[in-house]
C-alpha cells in the first residue's frame, strides 16, 4: 500500500486478506486510509509544526502512524485515551520505531496555528491538501471563491450516488427505499440520480437494490450517458459502442437506454476490467450487451469514448492520485486521448455521434483534445449539449457547447463531455 500501487486496488487486496475484520472495521479502515492520503499535506504540516517533520521520520510505516494519529486528532476530534488503544499492537506485527509516548505527545501537545503560505493558490493547496502545480493551473481557470469551493468538495469523502433504473422510475424507487426505512433524495441536475442521506451501506441490503433497481453511479457519469441521447426521442433501439467500457459502469446505463431492441458493444484495453463488465451485464441479464473484439465501430449509431484521463475530477474518490499526477502526465493523457479519437474517427459511419468524455478538470484533456482533434480530422462538427439538457439544467451543467460538471455545483466529481458529429 505504500509502494505506489493505486490506493483503491491496494486497499481491496489488503482487506481481502484481513479475514478477521468485520464490516464496520473494514469500512473504518478504508475511510482512515483514504483520509490520510486526502489530507496528507495538512497532516504533514501539523506534524512539522509539532517538531516531527515527515522527512525526519525514517520508516514509511511510522510516517503513516503519525498521519493516522493526527487525522484522528484533527478531523475526528479523538483524544489519546481513544487513539492510544487503536495504535497499540500486540506484538511486532509490523516495523515500527516510534514509541507510544511520542505518539501521545503528537496527539496531546498544543498545536500552534501552522504558518500558512501567503499566495492564494499555495494557501488553498495547503489548506485542502493538493499539489501546488494543480491548484496553480486551476487558479488560472476559476476565480478564487469558485476554486476554494471546488477544492473543499474534492477534499471530502464523497457521498455515494445511485442511478434509479430503468430511467424515469426514480420517484417509485425513492418511495420503495422510504418503505424500507432508507432516507434518500433526488439529485436535481440528473433525472435518475439518487443520494442516500445516511450511512450508505444499509441501502445494499434493501429489496429495491437486490432487484437491480439501483446502480452505484456518479452524477457526472449519469450525465455523460445522457449526453449520448439524440436531441429528439430516445436511444431506444440504437447501437452504441462503448469504446472504453472499463468495468462497465456506463455500459449498464447505456444498455438500459437502448433497451432490448438496441445493442451495446463494449470494449476496453483492460481484459480484467472488461471481464468485470461482462459479469455485471450477466448479473442483470442484459443480453443485448456484447463484447466483440475488435469492436465493429461502423455499426454504431453512437460511440462513447470515456477516455483514460488524469481523474482530477475524481480526486475525492481516489485521493492518492493527486500525489502521483504531474503536469507532464497530464500532457501524456492529452496525447493518448487525441490518438484514441483519431484512431476511431476513420472507423465510425457518417452521421454517427461520438461522445468524448473524461473525469478531468483540466482543459488540456478536455477542450484542447476536442480542438486538436477538429484541427487534425476533417468532417466532424461539435454539437452543443445545452439543447439536450434544456435551459435550466444547461445553466448549471454547460460551458459553451460542452458539458462541464464541476463540484460542488454538480454533486460528486468533475466531468466533461463533448458531442462530435461525423458529417
Ligand atoms: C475512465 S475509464 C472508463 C470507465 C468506464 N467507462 C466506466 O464508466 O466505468 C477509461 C478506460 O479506458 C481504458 N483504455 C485506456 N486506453 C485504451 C485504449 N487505447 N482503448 C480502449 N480502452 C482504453 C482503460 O482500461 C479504462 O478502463
Amino acid at each position: 500500500m505504500l509502494k505506489g500501487e493505486p490506493l483503491k486496488a491496494a486497499l481491496a487486496n489488503a482487506l481481502r486478506d484481513a479475514e478477521s475484520l468485520g464490516g464496520q472495521e473494514r469500512r473504518f479502515t478504508a475511510l482512515a486510509v483514504r483520509e490520510m492520503s486526502r489530507h496528507q499535506r495538512l497532516l504533514d504540516l501539523a506534524s512539522r509544526t509539532l517538531g516531527h517533520p515527515p522527512s525526519k521520520i525514517g520508516l514509511l510505516e511510522d510516517q503513516a502512524l503519525v498521519r493516522y494519529v493526527l487525522w484522528r486528532r484533527l478531523f475526528c476530534g479523538a483524544s489519546w485515551a481513544r487513539i492510544g488503544p487503536e495504535v497499540k499492537l500486540p506484538g511486532p506485527v509490523r516495523p515500527r520505531t516510534i514509541k507510544d509516548d511520542l505518539l501521545a505527545r503528537v496527539v496531546e501537545s498544543p498545536l500552534p496555528e501552522p504558518a500558512m503560505p501567503e499566495s492564494g493558490p499555495e494557501r488553498l493547496a495547503t489548506r485542502y491538501s493538493f499539489p501546488n502545480w494543480l491548484v496553480q493551473r486551476l487558479a488560472e481557470l476559476h476565480p478564487e471563491p469558485v476554486l476554494e469551493a471546488m477544492l473543499a468538495a474534492l477534499d471530502e469523502d464523497p457521498t455515494l450516488h445511485f442511478r434509479a433504473r430503468p430511467s424515469g422510475t426514480r420517484a417509485e424507487v425513492l418511495a420503495r427505499l422510504a418503505e424500507e426505512g432508507v432516507v434518500a433524495e433526488p439529485v436535481e441536475v440528473a433525472p435518475d440520480a439518487v443520494r442516500i442521506a445516511e450511512a450508505s451501506h444499509r441501502v445494499f441490503e434493501t429489496r429495491v437494490m437486490k432487484e437491480g433497481r439501483l446502480q452505484v453511479q456518479d452524477v457526472g457519469s449519469q450525465l455523460i450517458v445522457e449526453a449520448c441521447r439524440p436531441l429528439e426521442g430516445s436511444l431506444s433501439g440504437q447501437t452504441v459502442a462503448d469504446v472504453c467500457a472499463g468495468a462497465g459502469g456506463k455500459t449498464l446505463a447505456l444498455a438500459d437506454e437502448v433497451g432490448k431492441s438496441g445493442r451495446v458493444l463494449a470494449g476496453d484495453r483492460s481484459r480484467r476490467r472488461l471481464a468485470q463488465a461482462r459479469e455485471r451485464a450477466r448479473e442483470l441479464s442484459l443480453r443485448h450487451v456484447s463484447f466483440p473484439h475488435p469492436l465493429p465501430m461502423a455499426q454504431a449509431d453512437v460511440v462513447l469514448v470515456d477516455a483514460p484521463c488524469s481523474g482530477t475530477g475524481s480526486l475525492a474518490r481516489e485521493p492518492d492520485q493527486k500525489w502521483k499526477l504531474t503536469a507532464k502526465s497530464v500532457e501524456e493523457f492529452h496525447d493518448t486521448q487525441l490518438a484514441l479519437l483519431e484512431e476511431l474517427a476513420g472507423q465510425v459511419k457518417p452521421g454517427a455521434l461520438v461522445v468524448y468524455a473524461t473525469c478531468s478538470l483540466l482543459p488540456e484533456e478536455n477542450d484542447a483534445v476536442v480542438r486538436d482533434f477538429l484541427a487534425r480530422v476533417p468532417g466532424f462538427t461539435v454539437e452543443p449539449l445545452a439543447p439536450l439538457f434544456g435551459p435550466e439544467r444547461a445553466a448549471v451543467l454547460c460551458d459553451g457547447p460542452f458539458l462541464r460538471a464541476l463540484p460542488p455545483r454538480v454533486p460528486g466529481g468533475g466531468f466533461f463531455a463533448a458531442r462530435l458529429r461525423k458529417g
